[in-house]
């Protein structure tokens, strides 16, 4: 790719441990330009301008009022956009939408909606994987920050996945979600790594609709989904009933499955922990919670799991009260 690219005028940290080039086949991307550790900061960005709308109600007017109010220098930032860094932008808004990510605003609910998007010119420039080696965890604020998952290497691009619950989606699905033909190490269609990956996506997202009574898209499948075969356990995880032996084992087979994918850093660690924490903690039994303790002592996951596993049927005391809480919570 020439010299004289647009991007190679996109202004980057004198510190950044990336640079911005040509990626086959998906236009430019981001490279490590060291070796950057696992959990280290790779970018804080700071929005070009912030929309305060939800992403599918903002208008051409929207963004050309948010490009008026830019200095100089950043209204010639955002003119070096290019679709894919090929084509300019057909509309201003296009170029928004290609280039922005949600914010959440201080105060709002984790489960609402952002209603706003910040235009990103650098962290817009990363690639997406299915298998990412970075990610931006969701916060409060109004600028973002990439972590690197996984260590990466000087050379190796820098890729995201753009889109939320991925891990439990099957290539196919994914796709029908991506615009573009993904080409990352679970996406070679065929291979026994991508069947593989889909079967682990497959039970992972079975697991969360057994401990959440519901899928992704918070609705219950009706009897014909394959999601789970089996009607009374369909109906227990629909209804709360799930013993409390059951969903911890669940969470950790979950936790194995995303070790084995790849998929477990440190960030989604910090989410799951501490649901798993308090499963463990909430027996009734002094056996049962002996046998949980023990379970989370153990240095691997898997490990823990086969000890966890020695739970498996067990009913305890506080079952009930655990199944009403959650229908109560759900209003059921
Ligand atoms: C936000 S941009 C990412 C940077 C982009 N490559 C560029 O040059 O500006 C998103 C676009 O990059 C391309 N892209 C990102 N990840 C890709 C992937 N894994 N495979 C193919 N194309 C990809 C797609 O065209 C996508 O719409």
């Amino acid at each position: 790719m020439p010299s004289s690219h647009p991007y190679s005028c996109l202004q980057l940290p004198t510190d950044a441990p990336f640079e911005l080039r040509s990626s086959v086949g998906k236009g430019w991307g981001v490279f490590a330009t060291r070796r950057i550790a696992r959990g280290a900061l790779i970018l804080r960005e700071d929005p070009l301008f912030i929309i305060r709308k939800h992403p599918a109600h903002i208008i051409e007017e929207d963004v050309w009022r948010a490009f008026q109010q830019l200095l100089p220098d950043q209204k010639q930032q955002f003119l070096l956009l290019r679709d894919n860094s090929v084509k300019p932008f057909t509309s201003m808004n296009a170029a928004c939408a290609e280039n922005s990510f949600s914010l959440r605003t201080p105060g709002e609910s984790k489960k609402s909606k952002a209603p706003a998007q910040g235009l990103f010119l650098l962290h817009s420039r990363f690639n997406h994987s299915c298998l990412p080696n970075a990610k931006i965890p969701i916060v409060e604020g109004e600028s973002i920050e990439s972590f690197a998952v996984r260590d990466i290497l000087p050379g190796e691009e820098i890729t995201i996945c753009y889109e939320p619950d991925f891990e439990c989606q099957t290539r196919l699905e994914r796709h029908e979600v991506l615009r573009f033909t993904c080409d990352c190490e679970v996406c070679q269609p065929g291979t026994l790594f991508q069947q593989l990956s889909d079967s682990r996506r497959r039970l992972i997202r079975g697991l969360e609709y057994l401990t959440q009574g519901k899928d992704l898209d918070r609705q219950r499948r009706d009897s014909s989904s394959p999601l789970i075969i089996d009607p009374a356990l369909k109906r227990a995880a629909e209804t709360f009933d799930i013993s409390v032996s059951s969903r911890l084992i669940y969470r950790l087979l979950s936790v194995v499955l995303l070790y084995d994918e790849g998929l477990l850093d440190d960030i989604m660690l910090q989410r799951l922990w501490p649901g798993i924490s308090r499963l463990a903690g909430a027996f009734g039994s002094e056996e049962n919670a002996v046998i949980a303790q023990l379970a989370l002592e153990q240095d691997t996951w898997v490990k823990k799991l086969e000890v966890a596993f020695k739970l498996f049927g067990r009913r305890d005391p506080v079952d009930g009260a655990f199944a009403k809480i959650l229908r109560l919570k759900r209003g059921i």
